[in-house]
């Protein structure tokens, strides 16, 4: 394995129900670094999140995405998650009758591979120091994966799993939305802890308040279903200011959804 992660799309294009989502989007994304999405509702953010993680209703029409120069597109969505891809999720489902330590502990050692697994204290002693470090309750630990948890909860949750994963490319899709200021910047710390050259991040939001705690080496703009604008972190600045009507206007863009004609 690689130490370092590089991370490349290269003219990828999605399709939902025969759709074409996601038209061409180039990205890459280096260990180490903070690379944020942003744009208006409907421009293909989340869409181009679950195809990255193979979700079976997005369909790849065209293009490449690699890891360490392997073809992620050509992996099952558990062979993604072994090759070190995490995606936090807007809405993280809840499932019945799977407590989140087993679920934990299971996702963790098929990361880690056979004959590599954490023996059962050693995992325990970890899920505690990162629940405390969450300002999880432990409880929580013999809960159901997601069930009955608040939707703050359920973002914390999604930020425990990444710290005891340890991917090499976390895709973190809206984690700030629904979090109380708290919690935002205990999940902005937990992300800044794990900061470091085996880990690049995309981060998918909103608003320029997650980043003002987690600050991005580039922001990127989606419109129409492509990046339209990269920049440093004064573009998410300018973006909370100004909105997106200043960049449709500089671009000659009228209609930003991927309802549009591209
Ligand atoms: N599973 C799906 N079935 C049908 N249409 C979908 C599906 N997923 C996405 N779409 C459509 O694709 C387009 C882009 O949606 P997507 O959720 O990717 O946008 P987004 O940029 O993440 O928006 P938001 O900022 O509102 O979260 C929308 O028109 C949406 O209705």
């Amino acid at each position: 394995m690689a130490a370092v992660p590089h991370f490349q799309i290269e003219d990828l294009h999605v399709a939902v129900e025969g759709k074409e989502i996601v038209r061409g989007l180039n990205l890459e994304i280096k260990g180490g670094e903070v690379h944020a999405i942003m744009g208006p509702n409907g421009t293909g953010k989340s869409t181009l999140a679950s195809a990255l993680m193979g979700h079976p209703a997005y369909e790849v029409t065209g293009g490449r995405v690699t890891l360490d120069g392997q073809d992620i597109l050509e992996m099952s969505v558990d062979e993604r998650a072994r090759a070190g891809m995490f995606l936090a999720m807007q809405y993280p489902a809840e499932v019945s009758g799977v407590s989140n330590a087993n679920f934990l502990r299971t996702a963790l050692n098929a990361r880690r591979g056979e004959g590599n697994e954490l023996p059962v204290l050693k995992f325990h002693r970890l899920l505690q120091d990162k629940m405390k470090q969450l300002n999880i309750d432990p409880s929580f630990a013999e809960r159901y994966l997601n069930e009955g948890f608040s939707g703050g909860e359920k973002k914390r949750n999604e930020i425990l799993q990444m710290s005891i994963l340890e991917p090499r490319i976390a895709i973190l899709d809206e984690i700030d939305s629904g979090l109380d200021i708290d919690a935002l910047k205990i999940v902005a710390e937990s992300v800044n802890n794990l900061r470091s050259p085996n880990i690049g991040f995309l981060i998918i939001t909103h608003y320029q308040r997650l980043l003002q705690y987690i600050v991005p080496d580039h922001v990127h703009v989606m419109m129409q279903g492509r990046i339209v604008r990269s920049g440093g972190k004064e573009l998410a600045e300018a973006l909370e200011a100004k909105g997106y009507d200043w960049l449709k206007e500089e671009l000659g863009i009228v209609d930003e959804t991927v309802g549009a004609q591209a």
